[in-house]
């Protein structure tokens, strides 16, 4: 394992880090071995206290600032996380435990795409002017003040990005908690930020547990929460942000539909599904666990997957070569397992996998399970591990309804030659993101989200800058005023 360093100290806060060793340690391991990558300390109330009263004090000047001189440091913030964009990774992929393979492409990378883009942009974020015969209105954008992150542990500097750079370009400043089992990225995020210009307080970052969120959460300072986390904490934090009437975004968990029809290109289809369920081990919010597949094709279709997925290079997540790692901790480990073994006890076909890998450690084996009916657990639940279930189908109108009876909302997918079907298919279904002959793209550009429980509020592109600032409106009469009396 590289000796990555421990941070200079647990949090950052006001262009600097600070400890407070009275906090909860809060330990972080490399999930391939277990081997300690970092010993840190959640936040006691002090530092929570420190971490709001600095971002409250940089609001005015930070939201006085032009939107371009904010882009051009979100812009620069991008440059210098590409130029590090190994260092990076690898320190993903220890807190994570996902293949480098992966974490060189899609984490830091995504969070420099979205720096650029909403640094991009920022100049150009206004409001309206609106003609009233001789009078008129316009809108002013405002940030909305102190904002509030909270991440979750799959996607750690991806998700610290998604919520800072469209928060910073509105000229909202920030309070982000990873998750208590990745704290690392964010740091490194923190002081890149400092580095690119961002004056001191405007994005500040905190670790602990659940409670250290909801700490934040309850401060009155607070303008809005945005949660990446599960629906159970969604619940939580929506209840609890909604006593003080914050704004939210919700980024919740997912049991996504992924439709196969029998005219759709079959390699296609078979590697959307391989991707849809075991990149990142199958821990991904929006992946397609759920494949119904058209019964005329299945045999077939189900044969692919299996040879494709035997060939997944199971081994160290920092050997490049290696293209399904380990979950992330125990707990997740032990939930993965314990759902493979309610799909076995209630009658599902297990076809591959479906134990501990032989290597040991926190890996589970790509699981593959067919004749999965709608009532089962596997089917049902949330798993966030490499669980792949096969559902047939015979008709569209049938694949819909059960695809979308679910309390989730978050994606959904579907595989067809026919584009006029395909574009049915997407109309029908009750999820927020969707994809055609493709699936689990997240370009900047494009609106992520969910409905249902699945979510509230879109991240990403300009439907982002909507949940991270407000209009004023304002009227200006030309006159005369007139009274009835
Ligand atoms: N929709 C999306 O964009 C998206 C992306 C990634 C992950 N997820 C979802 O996240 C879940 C996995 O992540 P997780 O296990 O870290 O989720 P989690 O809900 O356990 O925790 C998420 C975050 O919330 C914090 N938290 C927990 N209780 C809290 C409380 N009462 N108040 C404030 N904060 C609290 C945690 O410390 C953590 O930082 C899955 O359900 C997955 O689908 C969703
Ligand atoms: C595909 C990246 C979406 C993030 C959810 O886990």
């Amino acid at each position: 394992m590289p000796n990555i360093k421990q941070p200079e100290a647990s949090h950052y806060i006001n262009g600097q880090y600070v400890e407070d060793n009275a906090g909860t340690e809060l330990v972080t391991r490399y999930p391939a071995t277990g081997e300690v990558v970092a010993s840190l300390y959640a936040a006691t109330n002090s530092i929570v206290d420190h971490a709001l009263t600095a971002a409250d004090a940089a609001r005015a000047s930070w939201a006085a600032m032009t939107g371009s001189e904010r882009g051009r440091i979100l812009r620069k913030a991008a440059d210098i996380i590409r130029e590090r964009n190994r260092e990076l990774s690898v320190l993903e992929t220890l807190d994570t435990g996902k293949p480098l393979q992966e974490t060189l492409v899609a984490d830091a990378a995504s969070g420099a795409d979205c720096l650029e883009y909403f640094g991009a942009i920022a100049a150009g974020l206004t409001g309206e002017h609106i003609q009233l015969g001789k009078d008129f209105a316009y809108t002013i954008r405002e940030p909305l003040g102190v904002c509030v992150g909270i991440g979750a542990w799959n996607y750690p500097i991806q998700i610290a990005c998604w919520k800072a750079a469209p928060a910073l370009a509105c000229g909202n400043t920030l309070v982000f908690k990873p998750s208590e089992m990745t704290p690392l990225s964010a740091l490194k995020l923190a002081e890149i930020l400092t580095e690119a210009g961002l004056p001191d307080g405007v994005f500040n970052v905190i670790q602990g547990y659940g409670e250290t969120g909801g700490a934040l959460v309850d401060d009155s300072r607070v303008a809005k929460v945005s949660l990446t986390g599960s629906v159970p904490t969604g619940r939580k934090v929506y209840a609890a942000a909604a006593k003080g009437m914050k704004h939210v975004t919700m980024e919740l968990g997912g049991k996504s539909p992924l439709l196969i029809f029998d005219d759709a290109s079959l390699d296609d289809a078979v590697s959307a599904a391989i991707n849809a369920n075991f990149y990142s081990s199958g821990q991904i919010c929006s992946n397609g666990t759920r494949v119904f597949v058209q019964k005329g094709i299945l045999p077939e279709f189900l044969a692919r997957v299996k040879e494709r997925t035997q060939k997944a290079i199971i081994g160290d997540p920092l050997d490049e070569a290696t293209n399904f790692g380990p979950m992330i901790s125990q707990a997740q480990f032990d939930i993965t397992l314990s759902y493979i073994q309610k799909g076995i006890d209630e009658g599902a076909t297990l076809v591959l996998g479906g134990k501990a890998h032989h290597k040991g450690g926190l890996y589970v084996e790509p699981t593959i399970f067919s004749d999965v009916t709608d009532d089962m657990s596997i089917a049902r639940e949330e798993i966030f591990g490499p669980v792949m279930s096969f559902l047939p189908f015979d008709t569209e109108e049938e694949a819909l309804r059960r695809a979308n009876d679910t309390e989730f909302g978050l994606a959904a997918g579907v595989f067809t030659s026919d584009l006029t079907r395909a574009h049915r298919v997407v109309a029908a279904f009750e999820a927020g993101t969707c994809w055609i002959n493709t699936y689990n793209l997240t370009p900047i550009e494009m609106p992520f989200g969910g409905t249902k429980a699945s979510g509230v509020g879109r991240e990403n592109a300009k439907a982002a800058i909507e949940h991270y600032s407000e209009l004023k409106s304002v009227y200006v009469g030309m006159g005369p005023v007139e009274a009835a009396f």
